[in-house]
């Protein structure tokens, strides 16, 4: 049982190719993130597995039944948007009941036992007697979700229902979410531009980018093995450091003809690209001479440093972390160099690392 989607495409006009051949197979009861940038076509791809905007090519199956013609109240599936979408003059009861009670198909008393379940799981049973305007956003948005849970729709989207939080509301309800999602066994198919949610919260995630999917793969995957330069960039804060390298003829690979680094595998001969993670550069303050770049600011954050330095031959920025009581500071001079845990993209920006599964399974 699962939500199948074969070679979607849409094109709101002419010419213009938001998502082109989309596929992916979404298993009964997982945690499904789309992530992208902005514009990548997360809401369309969304909006057309509920129904809500037609597809102009391909297919989308639940549970074996190609649904493309069938209206969103006949796919079985309940939808949460970032704005909330709730009826301002009806109680929060209300709010939650309204799906169950304009489907007609319920008794009164399950409904009553589906809507104060639903209001008891999200922390919401004594303020169901207030209007939307009452309630904060987090509680808003709680309403939502049990809207959600109410309903006996077993596929459940949402469509960045967080970012109207602010940060720490946001953490809380991350969480919340997650755990009404493990704890109902709902298919969560869930979109967001936020990184971080995808990371934590998915069982799977798909990375939308110039109206392609560019992986698909569990958060251990996409950050560890990513198919190209665009979904290593996109996965981890500060992001990794992309620099040209070629292969000398003793063997050995120069990065940014700036320091060397060993790699035991083929490289293309010519220009490519070496990825290196913040936490996979190392950093020694040396004299002037010796230096192969220099610091220009750096953040402490506690536990860790993030050090952002200037390669000395062209500029480019690279940032690093470090213990948070490593010494450096702005105008330090410095010696760059990386450990051997480094990716490998061809000139095009695909991932060609050999031990890349060695890097995911470690
Ligand atoms: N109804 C529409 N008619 C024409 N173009 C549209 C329509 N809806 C969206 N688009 C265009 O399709 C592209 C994808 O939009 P979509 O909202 O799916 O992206 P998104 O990844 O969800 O973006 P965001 O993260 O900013 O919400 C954008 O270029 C947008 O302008």
């Amino acid at each position: 049982m699962s939500t199948v989607l074969t070679n979607v495409s849409k094109q709101y006009e002419a010419d213009k190719t938001v998502l082109s051949d989309v596929s992916a197979e979404i298993q009964t009861g997982e945690f499904f993130v789309i992530v992208g940038p902005s514009g990548c076509g997360k809401s369309t791809l969304l909006r057309m597995i509920a129904g809500l905007t037609e597809i102009s090519d391909g297919r989308i199956s639940i549970d074996d039944k190609v649904v493309n013609n069938l209206p969103p109240k006949d796919r079985n599936l309940t939808m949460v948007f970032q704005s909330y979408a709730l009826f301002p003059f009806l109680s929060v009861w209300d709010n939650v009941a309204f799906g169950l009670k304009a489907r007609k198909d319920k008794s009164q008393s399950e409904i009553d036992e589906r809507v104060n379940n639903a209001l008891r799981m999200v922390n919401l049973e004594e303020l169901k007697e207030r209007k939307p305007r009452e309630l904060s956003g987090g509680q808003r948005q709680r309403v939502a979700l049990a809207r959600a849970v109410a309903s006996d729709a077993k596929i459940c989207l949402m469509d960045e229902p967080l970012s109207n939080l602010d940060a720490q509301l946001r953490i809380k309800m991350r969480q919340e979410i997650y755990s009404l999602q493990r704890k109902l066994g709902l298919t969560l198919i869930y979109v967001t531009h936020d990184q971080v949610e995808a990371m934590t919260m998915a069982d799977h995630i798909m990375v939308l980018h110039d109206s392609k999917v560019q992986q698909i793969g569990t958060p251990a995957e996409i950050y560890k093995k990513p198919a190209n330069e665009f979904v290593a960039s996109f996965f981890g804060v500060p992001p990794i450091n992309i620099l040209p390298a070629v292969k000398e003829d003793d063997g050995r690979i120069n990065v940014n003809d700036d320091f060397q680094v060993n790699i035991d595998q083929e490289v293309p001969t010519g220009e490519f690209k070496i990825g290196i993670r913040p936490t996979e550069m190392k950093l020694e303050k040396v004299e002037e001479l010796d230096a192969n770049a220099s610091v220009t600011s750096v953040e402490f954050l506690g536990d860790e440093k993030i050090v952002y330095a200037k390669m000395s031959n062209n500029d480019k920025e690279i940032s690093v972390i470090v213990e948070s009581n490593a010494d450096f500071k702005a105008y330090d001079t410095i010696q760059v160099s990386a450990t051997d845990n480094i990716l490998v993209f061809n000139a095009d920006g695909v991932n060609i690392t050999k031990n890349a599964e060695d890097v995911v399974n470690a």
